[in-house]
């Protein structure tokens, strides 16, 4: 019995070995004849197409998982038409994503010596990344509004607001809604038009949410608007003239950690053997150091805090570096970052009691 496997996913061997014989691919190579009637598992990642030609080359498939909460790549009718059992795994990333955002942020703040606690920040989508957005702002106390109808139709509680009022009445907006026909261009050229002249816009979503061309054509006109784009139409050739035009480019790494990326397989675990394997703890896969402890100031100032944030994961360097990789380097950027730490690889000691809730709320280990 044969596991087919993206060769990003990460603690594939301890995890899966004694299921079937493993063999590792890019995900984006991976199609129909990668697989075949000994196939019974995949697991993927957001880069493989699962379309009816890939199933039907493998005709014993017996699961099929993606280590990702998008599933926009799985064509999920043709899935369940087969029988097949498949799985995502919701959240596995959200602290990652939670915590590239208030990076970002920071770092924004830092080069135009800006507080962001003057800025009111749009979140658009609040699932598991939104809401872990949402939890790092609160917890220093920014002000925000959030946007998300299909909860807000639901009931959940909460302020919601509409898409048009964030769009009017936020310096910086963060899009973290899934890929779907209703949020396909959700920013098309007329919202885009809409926004604050200089608005902070931030996509750690899916590329294709903002009409990208129609992003260029605004960003021209209006080149106070700036822009932290991790996610892009076309992937992995993003329109090259808007990587020029974004302040913070990044190669769809927003969520990447190596704590994210276990997550995601430990969730594939528990989906394929449905309870009947306990799964190892994430304690027990991770195979790296904790980074240096770091002792915290008298007050949490938000110089310290950026500094802190780019300690662990320096979205600046990141940033560099996948402008030089381009236009070829996009998936070798995203596999250069496997190491990434999450917040909470970093131990704060000594901070006061209030600082300490905060640090912690943000992910910190106090
Ligand atoms: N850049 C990365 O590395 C990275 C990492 C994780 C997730 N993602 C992507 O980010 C997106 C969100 O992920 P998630 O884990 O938060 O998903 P999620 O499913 O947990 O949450 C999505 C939320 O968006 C809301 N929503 C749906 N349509 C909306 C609309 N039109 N307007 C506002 N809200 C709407 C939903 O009600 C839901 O609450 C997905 O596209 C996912 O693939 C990217
Ligand atoms: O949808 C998701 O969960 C993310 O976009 C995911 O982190 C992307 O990672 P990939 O599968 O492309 O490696």
């Amino acid at each position: 019995m044969s596991i087919i496997a993206d060769e990003n996913m990460a603690a594939l061997a301890p995890l899966f070995a004694d299921y079937g014989d493993i063999k590792t691919f890019p995900g984006r190579d991976i199609d129909p004849h990668h697989v075949d009637d000994s196939t019974k598992v995949m697991l993927l990642r957001s880069v493989t197409k699962v379309d009816a030609a890939l199933l039907d080359a493998a005709p014993n498939l017996e699961f099929i998982g993606t280590a990702t909460i998008g599933t926009d790549h799985f064509d999920i009718p043709q899935i369940e038409e087969r029988r097949v059992r498949w799985s995502n795994a919701p959240g596995c990333n959200a602290q990652g994503v939670g915590e590239y955002v208030l990076s970002s942020l920071l770092l924004l703040a830092q080069r135009s010596d800006e507080d962001l606690q003057t800025k009111t920040i749009g979140i658009v989508g609040l699932g598991n990344t939104g809401t872990a957005v949402a939890r790092r702002l609160r917890a220093l106390g920014y002000t925000i509004m959030c946007c998300d109808p299909p909860r807000q139709q639901r009931g959940d509680a909460g302020q919601w607001y509409s898409l048009e009022q964030i769009i009017a009445q936020c310096d910086v907006i963060t899009l973290h809604v899934p890929l779907s026909s209703d949020t396909f261009y959700l920013l098309d050229n007329q919202r885009l038009s809409q926004l604050q002249a200089n608005c902070w816009l931030i996509n750690a979503s899916r590329g294709e949410v903002i009409d990208n061309r129609a992003l260029i054509n605004y960003k021209q006109q209006q080149p106070t608007l700036r822009l932290v784009l991790d996610v892009w139409e076309n992937e992995p050739t993003p329109m090259m003239e808007l990587v020029a035009l974004a302040e913070i480019a990044t190669p769809h790494i927003a969520g990447y950690s190596v704590e994210g990326k276990i997550r995601g397989s430990q969730m594939l675990h528990q989906a394929l053997y449905q309870g009947k394997q306990t799964t190892p703890t994430l304690a027990e896969l991770i195979d790296v150091e904790p980074l240096p402890v770091v002792t915290a100031p008298a007050q949490l100032e938000q110089q310290w805090l950026a500094q802190i944030c780019a300690t662990v994961y320096d979205i600046a360097q990141e940033d560099l570096r996948f402008r030089s990789a381009l236009p070829t380097g996009f998936d070798a950027r995203r596999k250069a970052n496997l190491a990434r730490r999450e917040f909470s690889a970093q131990r704060i000691i000594g901070a006061p009691a209030g600082m300490a809730t905060t640090l912690s709320e943000l992910g910190f280990t106090i």
